[in-house]
């Protein structure tokens, strides 16, 4: 039997979970928008963003677009001082998809489960965490924003719902949370009406990057300023973050050794596949109720077309979490055999941009199982064709949870067991949070 509710609800901060299930504001010390402005609806949002860099809305105009955009270099601050601080609720964004009172936009949502696309909700967000960080870096005499903000890393997204109904209406809203000196972490909520009151499906912590008209150096965003011991705390929370990743990162398996107790698992697994009829280090054996490495994972390859750009003509980060996102659900699909359903996303970092007519091929690998529960990891590279050179442009990490409980995932090479240990470290880190 499956949990109804993954739900983070009892690990969030007492305020936030109250205007959460309050089915008002989400953010807390955040004006409630039917004090002021209404919601933006959600096919607004990408509108709003082509209009606030000036985009191409076509693909054979977007030379002369970017062109137009070096006149803005002029614009940029030499300082962050230079520029004047904001509120957490100066960005404050409320977006409506109106699923339930507009049938109409329901089909690009709709998955064969008659439930949402969880797909297109990273597009959502995707889009909304840029909107809002635009919101933050707003000059009010400014009528095209100077900053290109891209999507750096998606630091996690928890589900507190399993299922995502397709006919009621859904609510988005956020703020930009921190600020460093050219990159701002945002924090976003989703909740979906019932019975008249909105409860909380997701919550989102997202870092974006600010660059220069062109999108070649960073660029200076506004400070932030928390206004009391609530944002405060909100505010430090996003300094730890920063911090927990830089300690992540530091661990990380593809720069350290693993530690004695990770050592103690790996080698565990090795004996365990042994075969106790041959006295070799080199015939392996399956044990029972488990699944190779090798054999867990599945490939796909996408021709990013222009129609897929964002409005830096890069291909949009949304679109490639979907399609990752997708993969690493038919890789779970096929190896639990039954319907997964995300738990978390973590820790999606972009390296580097992917251009209009790349080769992208994904590779979605089951990581590590336990119980119901499928790690996986989805990595992204472009290929170039004519250079015959693979470049990586992110890595995603998804937690599952099965109808059924799964095989376990078992390495045979050393390689394979780093990425067993990476995954195990990324489920130990979802199921602290949940
Ligand atoms: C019909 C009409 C059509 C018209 C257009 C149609 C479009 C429609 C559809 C789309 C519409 C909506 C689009 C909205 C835009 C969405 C955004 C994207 O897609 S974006 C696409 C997807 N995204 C991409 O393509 C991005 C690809 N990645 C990159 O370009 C680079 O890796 C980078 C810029 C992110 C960082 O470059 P790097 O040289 O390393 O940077 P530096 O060392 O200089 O540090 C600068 C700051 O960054 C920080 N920081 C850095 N990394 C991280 C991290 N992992 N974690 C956290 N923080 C990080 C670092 O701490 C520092 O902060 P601070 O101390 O100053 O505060």
């Amino acid at each position: 039997m499956l949990p109804t509710r993954l739900c983070i609800m009892r690990k969030l901060p007492s305020v936030l979970a109250r205007t959460l299930t309050s089915g008002t504001s989400a953010s807390p010390g955040l004006p409630d928008m039917s004090e002021g402005q209404s919601p933006i609806h959600v096919n607004n949002v990408r509108s709003k963003l082509r209009d606030i860099v000036g985009a191409s809305t076509n693909w054979r105009d977007h030379v002369q677009a970017m062109q137009e955009r070096k006149a803005l270099h002029t614009l940029l601050a030499k300082r962050q001082e230079d520029l004047p601080p904001r509120r957490m609720k100066d960005s404050y964004l409320e977006v409506i998809l109106p699923l339930g009172s507009q049938p109409e936009i329901r089909e690009k949502y709709l998955n064969v489960h008659n439930s949402v696309r969880f797909g297109r909700i990273l597009e959502d967000l995707d889009s909304l965490g840029v909107l809002i960080c635009y919101t933050h870096t707003k000059q009010e005499r400014q009528q095209r924003s100077p900053l290109s903000i891209v999507t750096a890393l998606v630091d996690k997204i928890n589900l507190c719902q399993k299922i995502i109904r397709p006919d009621c209406d859904i609510k988005f809203t956020g703020n930009v949370s921190w600020v460093g000196k050219t990159s701002m972490e945002v924090r976003m909520h989703m909740l979906q009406q019932h019975d008249g009151d909105y409860s909380p499906v997701l919550d989102a912590t997202f870092v974006m990057v600010a660059r220069d008209p062109e999108n070649k150096r960073p660029a200076f965003v506004n400070p932030l300023i928390p206004e009391s011991p609530e944002e405060e705390e909100i505010f430090k929370q996003g300094e730890l973050n920063k911090l927990k990743r830089i300690e992540f990162s530091t661990a990380s398996l593809l720069k350290m050794a693993p530690t004695a107790e990770e050592r103690n698992i790996v080698h565990d697994m090795f004996l365990n596949t042994l075969d106790t009829r041959t006295v070799s280090f080199r015939s392996r054996k399956l044990p029972p109720n488990s699944v190779w490495m090798e054999d867990a994972k599945l490939k796909g390859l996408q021709i990013c077309h222009p129609e897929e750009r964002n409005i830096f003509n890069r291909i949009f980060g949304g679109f490639l979490m979907r399609k990752a996102f997708e993969l690493g659900w038919a890789t779970a699909c096929s190896y639990g055999g039954s319907r997964p359903f995300i738990v978390s996303v973590d820790d999606i970092m972009f390296q580097k941009p992917v251009e209009v007519g790349s080769l992208l091929l994904l590779s979605g690998q089951v990581c590590y199982t336990e119980k119901n529960y499928i790690q996986i990891r989805v990595h992204s590279e472009v290929y170039n064709a004519n250079t015959k050179e693979h470049h990586t442009t992110n890595i995603f990490h998804f937690t599952f949870i099965s109808e059924n409980e799964v095989p376990q995932v078992v390495p045979k090479t050393y390689g394979e067991s780093m990425l067993y240990l990476d995954g195990k470290r990324h489920f130990t880190a979802v199921m602290k949070e949940i």
